[in-house]
């Protein structure tokens, strides 16, 4: 029997871990400054979630947006190195606030900044993972951003959509809530004449080649729409509920009330870390497999092994995501490579054994070990 729009409500209810993400365009002014009677009434609504026995992450942007206005900036600056040190410095008032708002209902905030580097390697990812879940289990709120300060450009998340869905997977949440600054999803952008709320979503990979999304209106926010529905893929192929609704309804939809865009789940749980590396990371570079080895891939539960490799594309390190590519350019994978990319070419065509004889030991690995790869 498939999932009905109340069904997914009642689950939304009745999560007992649950990952909140709320934008900077719900958190600030219309002139783009934190707006802390915005951030004291979501506040409220997660702690009477909490008080009835939820556990809470808080995936909170508005770093940015808090520290543009004490650093003298009249608007959110637009290159990286100005958002980065605005952020630094935002990134501490956003907390001040958090941890004020939540003491007065008595719960203690604690905060994680995440980059995508650092969590798309396997044991940055336990630990991430590891402090999240005792976090919880000792009755915190974990507070989560990206760790713009340091993030690298060209591996940044920059909106908080996606990490939250990553997050939601990665504490195996319950549900996952998108909070923003409209009621929910619409079949266009919501200044369109005749866009209407679409209430549930039973399948959100056939939903989005439907509706006409588009990216961020408001001069704070960064992802729009298009970042949200991403967000909801992962959590829905998570085996995740997601809720999307204007942060002024977080009451009503942690309530599970007829509020904003409901998605279904559509799959059981899948690995956490897979999930990483399928939605987290952008590659660096490429492997292209010859015929044998793009078969053993595709089969889905091989290693590629250095002797059906053919070429390699693109400068990498050890751990950094590749695509796996067949011969005809057609990707089939992605992964992480179990070498820096000039070490590789030594290394095409040969068997295991050929490499510890001509290579050594620490060649005889796969180019990238099944546990580190997704077909796509
Ligand atoms: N189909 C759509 N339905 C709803 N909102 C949309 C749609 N397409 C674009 N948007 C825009 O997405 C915006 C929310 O994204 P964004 O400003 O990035 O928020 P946040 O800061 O909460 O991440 C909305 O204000 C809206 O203008
Ligand atoms: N990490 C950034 C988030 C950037 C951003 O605007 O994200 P979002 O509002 O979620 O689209 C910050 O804290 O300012």
């Amino acid at each position: 029997m498939s999932v009905t729009e109340s069904d997914v409500r009642r689950a939304i209810a009745g999560a007992r871990t649950m990952v909140v993400k709320v934008g900077s365009s719900s958190l600030t002014q219309p002139s783009g400054h934190l707006d802390v009677k915005k951030l004291n009434s979501l506040v409220a609504a997660l702690s009477a979630a909490s008080a009835q026995g939820a556990r809470v992450v808080l995936v909170s942007s508005g770093a940015i947006a808090a520290g543009f206005g004490p650093l003298g900036f009249e608007s959110r600056p637009s290159d990286v190195a100005t958002q980065q040190a605005v952020a630094a410095v935002g990134q501490g008032l956003l907390m001040a606030q958090y941890e004020a708002a939540f003491g007065r209902f008595g719960v203690r905030v604690g905060q994680i900044l995440i980059t995508a580097e650092d969590t798309i390697r396997a044991v940055q990812y336990r630990n991430v993972q590891r402090t999240l879940n005792r976090l919880l289990e000792l009755g915190v709120v974990p507070i989560v951003n990206e760790n713009d300060s340091l993030a690298s450009n060209e591996i940044r998340f920059g909106d908080n959509d996606r990490l939250s869905a990553l997050v939601a997977n990665l504490v195996r949440a319950d549900a996952l809530v998108l909070l923003t600054d409209v009621d929910g999803l619409y079949t266009a952008p919501p200044s369109t004449p005749g866009a209407r709320r679409i209430g549930f979503v039973p399948n959100v990979i056939d939903t989005i080649g439907d509706v006409q999304v588009a990216g961020s209106s408001s001069g704070v926010g960064t992802g729009g729409m298009v970042t949200k529905l991403d967000a909801a893929r992962v959590a829905a192929v998570s085996g995740i509920p997601a809720v999307l609704t204007s942060a002024t309804n977080t009451g009503p939809a942690l309530m599970g009330d007829p509020v904003g865009t409901v998605f279904a789940p559509v799959k059981h749980r899948g690995s956490s870390r897979r999930l990483w590396i399928g939605f987290a990371s952008d590659p660096r570079g490429a492997l292209v497999a010859d015929a044998g080895a793009a078969k053993a891939v595709r089969g889905g539960r091989a290693s590629l092994l250095a002797a059906g490799v053919v070429e390699v594309h693109g400068e990498f390190s050890a751990g950094d995501p590749v695509w796996i590519d067949d011969e005809a350019g057609a990707h089939l994978a992605r992964g992480l490579a179990g070498f820096d990319s000039e070490e590789i070419p030594q290394m095409l065509g040969r068997n295991t054994a050929q490499l510890r004889r001509f290579l050594g030991d620490e060649f005889a690995h796969p180019v990238v070990h099944r546990d580190n790869l997704v077909l796509v």
